[in-house]
Order: structure tokens, then C-alpha cells, then sequence
């Protein structure tokens, strides 16, 4: 079982991500953690905060000489505009000096859309300062940084990801587009919506600096694609073993998605049985099939094919233009507070669901095989595979 938890405000020192159960032996790079965090600022559209945040990257335990050791693996990301927050975020109660008290000012305009009302009664504040600053996507740095480590072990057994932009607003990538693959991800990263198909994304640019220019926002919808899964990660023998269920928490937990959806998910609903799963056929003696309308899932469990799932992002909560909102120190009608913000993070949220299906899978993989070192892993998986007959063999997609 592998358990994770993050901490640490947007405006804070810094954040800090546990990650527990990982098996020893697996080589753990910093420079590809920090890939992986550069990639999450990527994308056309994203506030000026990208421009200069720089992730400051920690690596405390659980790690010795590049190598994962079987403890908790620990980790910090430092907060670059800490400094002008040490006043307003002090941990110690601190009196605020002239400079820092228009940024300590109270925000009594919540956002709709954001979580400031709703938080302010929930935990009893006034104003939304100490809510949106955990409500924050912010902290999703935390979790790319424990997603890098996760698919650093699912490369120990032949597992790769690979996120991608399907659609922004009603800009949708030609249905039937051809699949990226996990060695594609330096080319999307490379494009500036991350989306696999040139003309889509030229057209997804055009539509950023539209909604910009007219002071809104815009959303969107990614897809990870998991390569390389053995069949029977996950269960269908109880709702919460389920895998797909598991992604879906795991995608619907991050800020701002609002939907999520398995292989051809509510496309499936609009079809007949008979052109809505993926039929059986024998290819080379094994099991195989032609189509992968099911997201490589059936029943809660892998089937050894291709896994694709969906996320779908709603609009930035903080529309420029901003939105009728009460302020709640007055009880006036007023303009939402708004100083900086995304017009679009549909690349970035990409980013992000990859490293959360990558900590689902990398859980399930630890549930079905176990191993306190990844070689022990390995082995269970590869005498697994050896034990299921020949004649309900099924080719996995690698
Ligand atoms: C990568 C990423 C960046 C985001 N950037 C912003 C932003 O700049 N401004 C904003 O209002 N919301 C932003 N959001 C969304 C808010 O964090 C989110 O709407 C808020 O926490 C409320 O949660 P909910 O939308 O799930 O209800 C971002 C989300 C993600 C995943
Ligand atoms: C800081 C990040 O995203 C932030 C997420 C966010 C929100 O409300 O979710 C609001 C913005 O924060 P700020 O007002 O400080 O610019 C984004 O920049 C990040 O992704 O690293």
C-alpha cells in the first residue's frame, strides 16, 4: 500500500509531500523531479507567477545515493514569494510593518467559484486569505513532485504515462487522432497546449488570447494514457477496490476538475451494446482485441490494454472581469477580489493528472504484488504473469 499526504500554503515557506510504502531500489532522479515540476508550468494562458515561481526543489529522506531505501520519501518545494508573504504567513504571530499590510488587507469579496465563501463559514474565518491559500492548485506541486517518484517505479516494471490536451472551451482534437505515447512527452511539453494535433492547438492559442483579451477564462479537457499494465490491478469485488473508482477520486481531488471519464465514457452511453465494447480475438495464440472504447478497464480492473481516462476542467474561478460577489464585511453587493491569475490551466492540469494516475497505479501495483525492494516486486509480477494460462493469456499493450 502506498500512502501520500501534502502540506504547505500557496504563499507559505514552502510545501512539503510524504510519500510511504514505496519499495527499495528505485532509482530516483532530482533532475527528473524537477522536470516534471517545470512541465507543471508549462502551457499558453498561465498567470505571470509561473514566469518567476521557481520550485525549489527538496529531497530529504527516503532517498540516499539516487536510490529509494524503503522509508518514507520526503519532500520540499520551496515557495519563491515567501519572502514578501514572511509577515501575512508568519507560523508565529507577527505585527505587520507598513509594507506588508496591503497584502495582509482582509478579502471579504469572495469569488464564485473559488472556495472563499464556502471556506470562510466552514472553518470560521472572515475573510478568505487562510482559505485560498490552501484551496490553492498551488499544492499540486506536491503532488507532481510525488507522481515523478511514483512512475519512476512503475518504469522499474515496464509502465509508462503520458498526459495530453483534448480539448479547451468548445476546441475539441479531431476525434480518431492518433494516440501520444510516453516518448511523445517531450514533444507536447514542447507545444503550448500540450496538445497532440498542430492545427487544434494553433486553434486552442487563438482561443486563449480571445478569452483573454475579452477578460475571461477558459477550461478544458485532458487524457492520461498508462502504458504497459498488467491485467488485474485493481478489484471488482468491492466498490473501493474498484481502479476506476480510485482514479476517479484521484482526478476528481484535483482543483477545478469537475468530470472525469473512463475510455469513451459518456460516448459509450449514446452507443448500442454491440459497438460499445471491445470484443475478443485470438492474434499470435493470445487474446487480443482490435478497439479500446473500455479505457483498458473492465469490471475495476485493468485488462492488460491501453488505460485512458479523462479529466475535465472547469474555468478559472478568478474571471478578470470579475464577477458580482457580496462583501461580507459590508453586506453590499460588490466585485470580486481579483489580482493575478490563469486564463487557462488545462496543460498544466494535465500535468498534474498524469502524476495522480501515476500514484494510483503505483498504489494498486504495491496492493497486487507487493515487495519491500522493487526487484521483489518484479518478481511477484513476473511469476504472476508466468501462472496465468496460456489460454486466457491477453496481450498487453506496451
Ligand atoms: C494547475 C491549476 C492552476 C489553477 N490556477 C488557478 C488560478 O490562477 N486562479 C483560480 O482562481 N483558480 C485556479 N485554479 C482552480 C482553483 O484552484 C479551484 O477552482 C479552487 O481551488 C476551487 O476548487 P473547485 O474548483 O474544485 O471547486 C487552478 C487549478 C489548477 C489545477
Ligand atoms: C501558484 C500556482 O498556481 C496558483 C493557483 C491559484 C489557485 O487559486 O488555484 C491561483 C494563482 O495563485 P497566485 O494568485 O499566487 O498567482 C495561481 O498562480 C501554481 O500552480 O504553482
Amino acid at each position: 500500500m502506498l500512502r501520500w499526504l501534502t502540506a504547505g500554503e500557496s504563499h507559505g515557506p514552502e510545501l512539503i509531500a510524504v510519500l510511504e510504502g514505496l519499495p527499495a531500489g528505485v532509482p530516483i532522479s532530482l533532475e527528473e523531479i524537477r522536470a516534471d515540476l517545470a512541465r507543471r508550468k508549462l502551457g499558453y494562458g498561465r498567470g505571470s507567477r509561473m514566469k518567476f515561481e521557481q520550485d525549489e526543489l527538496n529531497l530529504s529522506g527516503g532517498v540516499v545515493q539516487g536510490v529509494s531505501i524503503g522509508g518514507p520519501v520526503a519532500i520540499r518545494i520551496g515557495n519563491t514569494e515567501w519572502p514578501k508573504w514572511a509577515e501575512v504567513m508568519s507560523a508565529e504571530p507577527t505585527e505587520l510593518s507598513e509594507k506588508s499590510r496591503g497584502r495582509g488587507a482582509p478579502l471579504t469579496r469572495p469569488r464564485p467559484g473559488h472556495a472563499d465563501l464556502t471556506g470562510m463559514q466552514k472553518y470560521g474565518f472572515d475573510e478568505a486569505r487562510p482559505v485560498l491559500e490552501r484551496a490553492s492548485a498551488r499544492e499540486t506541486a506536491a503532488r507532481v513532485a510525488l507522481g515523478a517518484v511514483a512512475r519512476a517505479f512503475l518504469g522499474e516494471l515496464g509502465i509508462g504515462l503520458v498526459s495530453h490536451t483534448v480539448s479547451l472551451g468548445d476546441i475539441v482534437a479531431p476525434a480518431g487522432s492518433a494516440l501520444p505515447r510516453p516518448e511523445d512527452t517531450a514533444a507536447l511539453d514542447a507545444d503550448p497546449l500540450r496538445c497532440f494535433d498542430a492545427a487544434t492547438s494553433a486553434r486552442m492559442v487563438a482561443e486563449v488570447d480571445d478569452t483573454k483579451k475579452s477578460g475571461d477564462t477558459i477550461g478544458g479537457i485532458v487524457e492520461v494514457l498508462a502504458y504497459g499494465l498488467p491485467p488485474g490491478l485493481g478489484s471488482y469485488v468491492h466498490w473501493d477496490r474498484r481502479l476506476d473508482s480510485r482514479l476517479a477520486g484521484a482526478l476528481m481531488g484535483i482543483q477545478a476538475i469537475k468530470g472525469v471519464e473512463v475510455g469513451d465514457g459518456f460516448e459509450t452511453t449514446r452507443r448500442r451494446g454491440s459497438a460499445a465494447h471491445d470484443e475478443l480475438h485470438v492474434a499470435a495464440g493470445q487474446i487480443a482485441r482490435e478497439t479500446g472504447r473500455a479505457g483498458g478497464i473492465e469490471g475495476g480492473m485493468t485488462t492488460g490494454q491501453v488505460l485512458r481516462v479523462r479529466a475535465g476542467m472547469k474555468p478559472i474561478a478568478t474571471v478578470p472581469h470579475a464577477l458580482p460577489t457580496i462583501d461580507v464585511a459590508t453586506g453590499e453587493e460588490a466585485k470580486a477580489h481579483h489580482q493575478r491569475s490563469d486564463v487557462s490551466a488545462v496543460p498544466a492540469a494535465g500535468v498534474v493528472a498524469e502524476a495522480m494516475v501515476a500514484l494510483v497505479l503505483a498504489d494498486a501495483v504495491t496492493e497486487k504484488f507487493g515487495g519491500d525492494s522493487v526487484a521483489e516486486t518484479k518478481r511477484n509480477l513476473e511469476s504472476y504473469l508466468a501462472a496465468i494460462p496460456e489460454r486466457l493469456s491477453t496481450v498487453i499493450e506496451s
